[in-house]
């Protein structure tokens, strides 16, 4: 049994969620325990209008409880209005806390390549839309299985107990059925959700991708593959309801079967004389209604089942490891040395280490280089420093404080960092290189652009996410004044540069290294162009494993 089945399908995880969920389920249970009521006198308002109607061959007995009757029926439809006015705002409170929970935990986690994009978006939009069947149909109708019966069940012991002995009987042949159903259901549900991903990645990929897959030709290839995948998918959902109607089927026809033998018992008992025929009716009209909403769980345990698969994800991604953050502030980086001490990197399911024991000193104010082949770990050193990826082996140690003893959030606030390939957010040119520094002036956002060679950049000018629209450098002079200007503005003390200046012209290399040279803060930054190593005042190159001890000098 897999832990979630093990938990059972109210995932306590998912009620400690939300508190209109809690107040949803007390007033669920009042609700149940009502509607019950009403049921049972709904089934003697009419088992008297019609043993009233025989006995006595008159209407005189439905003229006295047609007005009671229509009583009932109204307040039966006004509780189910409640029960649904209830359920989707506990889907909507419960969905909205997930939404910034999953979020949250994103922020927390290491490293960017944990979480990954298409698979994000999907557990965030269709997946935990699925909980509103959970919420809507799932819950409350568990709610009414626990409630109902009961009450309906101790009306008709106390009015006929043979009756009440074979509901007794046949009643948990229902949820025994509707067990047998759900491991069935599951692991489809699971593969269902599999193959949404999947094809949730495929799409992400493909749109990315686009021109690069029409200039080889492969677009149509590929198409040709988010094809295939739609189509396992649709193959998946049309075998996930074919489970789900052939279930509420049997169940169906067993709880059929089940009142049909209570029927004839009380049928034969009528003609005998052994009960009168207001019982008869009163227990005969009351008998489904013990099945009903038992057999309602089944046909609703499918949307059960796509809530909790996208529970489970979401729980996946809330309880995956977060950044571990130490306590101690950080040294003051206008005097603390920084020491990378052996350091090695070796990534999760890789045989060969990213990273091969590399050591190097950063004195304040210093500007060092990392240079080296492709592919020898320069990146990943960086990623070290950022605090993205924990050293498998070796230490970083900041004014001699362990990187890790330090408060994470306090570190990266003193951070001003160019990634390879930058980030641009939607919005403003001006609102993302403002991003480490958020109240800066406009003049010194202005400057910092000025400063990164981005004279002819417009401050307002709009960008959609990606930076679609500006040139490969352009988008990194932007990361560059993003970075001048978390070191102005923000309180960076440390720059982190990998291939600074990579897309830009040589006159724009100069400018901006000049403006590098000038901020006489920390920088530790990959190269490979010449201009940008000459200008450091060390260059640590880092050499493939087999020679890595003759590398990592200080
Ligand atoms: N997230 C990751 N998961 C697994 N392996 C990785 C990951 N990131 C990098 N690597 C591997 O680690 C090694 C070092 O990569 P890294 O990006 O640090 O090299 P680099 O020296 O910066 O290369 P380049 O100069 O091409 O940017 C490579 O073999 C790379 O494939």
């Amino acid at each position: 049994m897999t832990e979630s089945s093990a938990r059972g399908a109210v995932d306590p995880r998912l009620l400690r969620r939300a508190r209109a969920t809690r107040a949803y389920l007390v007033a669920g249970v009042a609700a149940g325990t009502l509607t019950a009521l009403l049921i049972v006198a709904q089934a003697w308002l009419l088992a008297t209008a019609i043993a009233g109607t025989f006995e006595h061959r008159d209407l005189a007995a439905v003229g006295a409880t047609w007005l009671p009757l229509a009583g009932v029926f109204l307040a039966r439809g006004l509780l189910t209005w409640l029960n649904a006015v209830l359920a989707q705002r506990s889907a909507a409170a419960v969905k909205s806390q997930l939404r910034t929970e999953i979020l949250a935990a994103r922020l927390r986690s290491r490293g960017p390549a944990e979480l990954d994009g298409a698979g994000l978006v999907s557990v965030l939009t269709q997946g935990l839309d699925a909980l509103d069947g959970y919420f809507a149909r799932y819950l409350p109708q568990l709610v009414l299985a626990a409630t109902v019966p009961l009450v309906i069940g101790i009306a008709i012991l106390t009015t006929d107990w043979v009756s009440a002995l074979v509901v007794a009987l046949t009643v948990p042949l229902i949820p025994l059925f509707m067990v047998l159903v759900g491991w069935l259901t599951q692991a489809r549900v699971r593969k269902r959700a599999a193959i949404q991903e999947r094809l949730a990645h495929h799409f992400a990929d493909l749109v990315a991708g686009l021109p690069t897959l029409q200039v080889f030709g492969r677009a149509k290839a590929q198409a040709e593959g988010l094809r295939r995948t739609g189509e396992a998918h649709r193959r998946e959902t049309m075998a996930t309801l074919r489970v789900s109607f052939l279930s509420a089927l049997v169940l169906e026809l067993l709880a059929t079967l089940s009142v049909a033998i209570v029927a004839v018992g009380i049928g034969l008992r009528v003609v005998d004389g052994q009960l009168t025929l207001f019982i008869g009716l009163f227990v005969l009209i009351l008998a489904p209604e013990v099945y009903l909403p038992l057999r309602q769980v089944g046909v609703h345990y499918h949307d059960s089942a796509d809530g909790v698969a996208a529970t489970e994800r979401a729980f996946a991604l809330i309880d995956a490891a977060p950044l571990v953050t130490g306590s101690r502030p950080v040294p003051d980086l206008g005097a603390a040395v920084i020491e990378v001490e052996q350091v090695s990197v070796t990534y999760p399911g890789a045989t060969e280490p990213g990273l091969t024991e590399t050591s190097l000193l950063l004195g304040p104010g210093e500007m060092v280089a990392i240079g080296g082949p492709s592919g020898v770990g320069k990146s990943s050193l960086l990623a070290v420093l950022l605090s993205f990826v924990p050293p498998t082996t070796g230490r970083v140690l900041i004014g001699g404080v362990p990187l890790s003893e330090l408060d994470q959030d306090a570190w990266r606030a003193v951070l001003a960092w160019v990634p390879q390939q930058p980030a641009l957010l939607a919005g403003t040119i001006a609102d993302n290189v403002r991003l480490g520094a958020p109240d800066a002036p406009t003049a010194r956002v202005r400057s910092a652009l000025d400063r990164a060679g981005a004279k002819q950049l417009d401050l307002d000018r709009t960008l959609v996410a990606g930076g679609e629209g500006l040139s490969a450098g352009e988008i990194r002079r932007v990361a560059l004044a993003r970075a001048l200007l978390r070191i102005d503005c923000g309180g960076g003390q440390l720059l982190i540069l990998d291939e600074p200046t990579a897309g830009l012209d040589a006159a724009t290399e100069l400018t901006v290294i000049a403006e590098l040279r000038r901020l006489r803060i920390g920088t530790l930054l990959v190269s490979h162009r010449p201009a940008v190593l000459a200008a450091a005042d060390r260059i640590v190159e880092l050499a493939p494993a087999q020679l890595s001890h003759s590398a990592g000098q200080l």
